[in-house]
């Protein structure tokens, strides 16, 4: 028997820091903070620039050809008599303008292109996709040339274009973070508690993309700035408008009479783009203290046809008929639940077990609507209280997990978002599907950490995920799972990735739990020692399929199917064990010698 009394109370975490602003983190690399200093003078000094010349840029005094450097011209003055300094300064304003228009328009159209693409996929992600694929094809510096030609000299209509040229950069860098990030367990679980897309999105997904985004951003600023130099260099932009690139090209042709006005704009072009590079990688590392770790790959809501609900008895919560699951394959389809039936009663617990690969996931994730966008789901009859599960929506669905059927997954720190405090992740919830306060909901969540059994629920509520241990992460979660007072609850294998004390503490509570509200319950597990110790009937697969469903002490006194009785060799110590049980005997004492 795995029950064991609730004494060893899990280790307690470090005090929960509070987050850092970000500014902070970042400028406590000396690197980040000199060359944040860099950017400020730059953009200071082009903005204000009138109060540091008196001379306007294009005014040329042919009489100071190129002046040295005096007190009327403190940088000295170019081939056609134009001041050095007002022309670095305006020129600096053409260079901040061209390189942040070229970053917005990139992930303008890149960005949310991306997003969308990288969370929804199908048709969308192909079609996009193409698009893109069709912008990259075209030579940039060719377009830009062309579109300065017959469209405008403006060179800041040049860095527009630019930015749209270099949004597929940005498209895919995103796409590709959001694909790893909505494969993560904690997205699937923040799904499975209710949460819609929208906030899926921006509380799970958005986060990860902004570190890779801003390197991204530095690299699209010094693009821009590089390209836009080029262009100016070759003699294109208004005459007018003055920047580094021009006077790179009025020094090219004075570089031996007055080799120093090459100097001005090469070294402010590499300040510029060398700070700025250098303090998108700070920026980068500082929010990286809060990236995702990998995790395993989960699984997602498939296409699901399904026969509309018939009658439901009134004591059957779920009823699963003909469940089959399969995968599109070359060959054919890959079947992994074939023709699966069952039913939980509101207050029971079924185990479903059997071998690893035997489909126990998968049936689990039917009922929650999770698998993956390619399963193929159909069954004769799929209801939850009466409500016909196949034909739901997805917004239904998200409605009812959470609310109407709680989930308990395997591996409890990659399904709780790294990036957020425990409390956070509790709240939020409860103030969707119950329409808490946030207060509200805060004092639900001590309450329920209390009961879960978290020694000072005050700090762990304050933590981040790596400040709580595994098992209190898995309490953590069941408190999730039951919040929202859910009538069924699916369980799969919650105490697999738990030590053994901990496992069996985490076990007792389910089982409390689930008889304090009275909730159906699906526990997923292939140990017959967590079946027995919180099992009313039991339900055993094999190759997709449910070879025996008896009661739990059936179960074990006389198993009716070969594979059931290999199974329980295969799990339990000894043959006495089974020898002092029958299928009637002592109904309400504990079950002596199943292991785990
Ligand atoms: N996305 C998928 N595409 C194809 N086959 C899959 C996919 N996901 C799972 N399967 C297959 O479905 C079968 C059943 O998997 P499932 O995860 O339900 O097994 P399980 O009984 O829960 O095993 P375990 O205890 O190891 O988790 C396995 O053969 C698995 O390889």
């Amino acid at each position: 028997m795995t029950a064991v009394e609730p004494a060893a109370a899990p280790e307690p975490s470090p005090p929960a820091p509070g987050r850092d602003h970000l500014l902070r983190r970042t400028l406590r690399d000396p690197v980040a903070a000199g060359c944040l200093v860099v950017l400020v003078l730059v953009v200071v000094a082009s903005l204000a620039a009138p109060l540091f010349t008196d001379y306007a840029p294009d005014l040329s005094i042919m009489g100071d050809t190129l002046a040295p450097a005096s007190g009327t011209h403190p940088l000295g003055a170019d081939g056609v008599g134009r001041d050095v300094l007002s022309r670095l300064l305006y020129g600096g304003r053409t260079s901040l303008l061209g390189g942040t228009l070229a970053i917005l328009v990139a992930f303008a159209v890149g960005g949310p292109l991306g997003v969308i693409s990288g969370f929804y996929r199908g048709w969308f992600d192909a079609a996009a996709g193409w698009i893109v694929n069709v912008i990259m094809a075209v030579p940039a510096i060719i377009v830009m040339l062309v579109v300065m030609a017959a469209v405008s000299q403006d060179l800041n209509v040049a860095m527009i274009v630019l930015g749209v040229i270099m949004a597929p950069m940005v498209f895919r860098l995103i796409r590709a973070s959001v694909i790893a990030v909505r494969e993560e367990l904690y997205v699937d679980a923040a799904r499975v508690s209710g949460l819609g897309d929208g906030r899926v999105m921006r509380r799970h997904i958005l986060p990860v993309v902004v570190a890779p985004s801003v390197i991204q951003a530095t690299q699209v600023f010094a693009v821009a700035i590089g390209i836009q130099a080029g262009l100016a260099f070759l003699g294109l932009g208004k005459a007018s408008q003055a920047s580094w690139g021009a006077m790179l090209s009025d020094a090219f042709t004075n570089i031996y009479n007055a080799p120093m006005l090459l100097v001005w704009p090469g070294a402010a072009m590499g300040l510029t783009i060398l700070a700025s590079s250098l303090l998108g990688n700070a920026v980068r590392d500082a929010l990286g203290t809060t990236e995702r770790p990998a995790v395993n790959k989960r699984r997602k809501r498939g296409a699901r046809t399904g026969a509309p609900a018939a009658d439901t008895p009134a004591d059957r919560l779920l009823i699963v008929e003909g469940l089959r699951v399969g995968y599109p394959r070359p060959g054919g389809d890959k079947m992994v639940v074939d023709g699966v039936g069952l039913t939980v009663a509101r207050g029971e617990v079924l185990g479903l077990v059997g071998e690893s690969g035997s489909g126990k996931s998968q049936t689990a994730f039917s009922v929650l609507g999770l698998l993956p966008d390619d399963a193929e789901v159909t069954a004769d009859r799929l209801t939850f209280d009466g409500q016909d599960l196949l034909g739901m929506d997805t917004a239904a669905l998200n409605r009812l997990r959470g609310h109407g059927i709680g989930y308990v997954p395997q591996e409890p720190m990659s399904n709780l978002d790294p990036c957020f405090r425990i409390g956070f992740q509790l709240v939020e919830p409860m103030r969707t599907h119950l329409g808490l306060s946030r207060s509200e909901a805060r004092t639900r969540a001590l309450g329920l950490l209390e009961r879960v059994g978290i020694p000072d629920p005050e700090r762990v509520f304050r933590s981040y995920p790596h400040q709580i241990s595994g098992g209190m992460a898995q309490r953590v979660l069941i408190a999730g799972a039951v919040s929202c007072a859910p009538r069924l609850l699916i369980a799969d294998e919650p105490t697999t990735a738990l030590d053994v004390t901990v496992q069996a503490e985490v076990l007792d509570l389910m089982r409390s739990l689930q008889q304090e509200h009275d909730m159906g319950m699906i526990l997923v597990t292939h140990d017959f020692g967590v079946v027995a110790d919180i099992c009313d009937r039991v339900a055993v697969m094999r190759g997709g399929r449910i070879v025996e469903t008896a009661p739990m002490r059936q179960i074990f006194a006389a198993p009716g199917h070969p594979y059931t009785r290999t199974l329980l060799d295969s799990t339990l110590d000894g043959g006495p064990v089974r020898g002092e049980l029958s299928a009637d005997s002592g109904a309400d004492e504990p079950l002596k010698g199943a292991t785990s």
